[in-house]
């Protein structure tokens, strides 16, 4: 017979003692463990406020939803998203979601603060960013969005408006309520699309016009949308009303300000194409787009270790 010798206590090998398993329990937090403080954003479903934790003096953004809101404009799925999304993601390039609770009336996520807003601001500021500051951010983009696809989450709304800069004016993207989340056997290819849900009109790409669904490079066709507009101040595809707007998209109807410069010409160029599989880093090839002259001097392994271009 075999004998084995087992342990005093009980416990076998793998089996983590008594001390390992008392870490301090996390209490569900509550409106009354912060004092908020100015609004920072309203959204169409949300209102995000400033807010310190009572308990550690620390600085967070919390969104608050509305239930009967949400309710009635059948958003509750997004809502889940959201936190499910954000939970699973960890990158210096995506909002922090440090917890959730709720109350009667509402629905709280405590965010990371990004305390310089949104990179709108700053292009509508200074009109439009130059070459330089404009590959670090696209950069930033870039690296984060690759990261979120790498698990397995198409953005699906990226936007100057949803990209957010903390302290230290570095990238965090935001608002993951329309994210989604690839099944596993959909994360092949541009051909396994996610449904239903459209984006902002100026960033939506031609495959959510056409076959009403989004893959990962209809993400890339959104950044190829950004670095037009953070080199001209404006997007690509602005018509007088939504119809004019996606109009332009499909018939790709856009074209370059004098002195955009010609490498950022040709990037975008290889963004903003029809076909999703064209796209310069489509079905996981980000590592070519990284590649592209644009990005000549991008130390990418320093990306989020040197300090952010000062904005001009
Ligand atoms: O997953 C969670 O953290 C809880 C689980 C329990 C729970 O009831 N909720 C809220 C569910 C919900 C979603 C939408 C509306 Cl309109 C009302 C309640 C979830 C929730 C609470 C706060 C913020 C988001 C969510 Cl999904």
């Amino acid at each position: 017979t075999t004998t084995t010798s087992a342990p005093l206590n009980g416990a076998d090998a793998d089996t983590p003692t008594a001390t390992a398993l008392s870490a301090v329990p996390v209490r569900k937090r509550t409106l009354a463990d912060y004092r908020l403080g100015r609004t920072l954003g309203e959204g169409s479903y949300s209102t995000v406020v400033a807010a310190v934790d009572l308990s550690n003096r620390r600085d967070y953004a919390i969104k608050v939803l509305d239930k009967r809101h949400i309710i009635r404009e059948k958003k509750v799925k997004y809502v889940n998203i959201e936190k499910n999304t954000l939970y699973k993601l960890d990158h210096p390039g995506v909002v922090k979601l440090y917890s959730t609770f709720q109350d009667s009336s509402s629905l709280y996520y405590v965010l990371e603060l990004c305390q310089n807003g949104e990179l709108l601001t700053y292009i509508k500021k200074l009109g439009s960013f130059d070459e330089s500051c404009t590959r670090f951010y696209v950069a930033q983009i870039l690296t984060a969005v690759e990261y979120v696809h790498s698990q397995g989450v198409i953005h699906r709304d990226l936007k100057p408006e949803n990209i957010l800069l903390d302290h230290r004016m570095y990238v965090k993207l935001t608002d993951f309520g329309t994210a989604k989340m690839l099944e596993p056997s959909e994360d092949g290819t541009e051909s396994d699309r996610a449904n239903s849900f459209v984006g902002t009109a100026e960033y939506v790409s031609p495959e959510l016009l056409t076959e009403k669904a989004a893959c990962k490079s209809s993400d890339l066709w959104a950044l190829g949308c950004i670095i037009y507009q953070l080199l001209a101040g404006r997007p690509p595809f602005k018509g007088s009303n939504e119809y004019q707007t996606f109009q332009k998209i499909v018939r790709l109807e856009y074209t370059f300000p004098a002195g955009f410069p010609k490498a950022a010409m040709d990037l975008v160029s290889r963004l903003l194409v029809h076909d999703p599989n064209e796209r310069l880093g489509a079905n996981n090839t980000i590592d070519q787009l990284k590649q592209h002259p644009f990005f000549d001097g991008v130390e990418w392994s320093e990306l989020w270790n040197q300090p952010a271009p000062k904005l001009m």
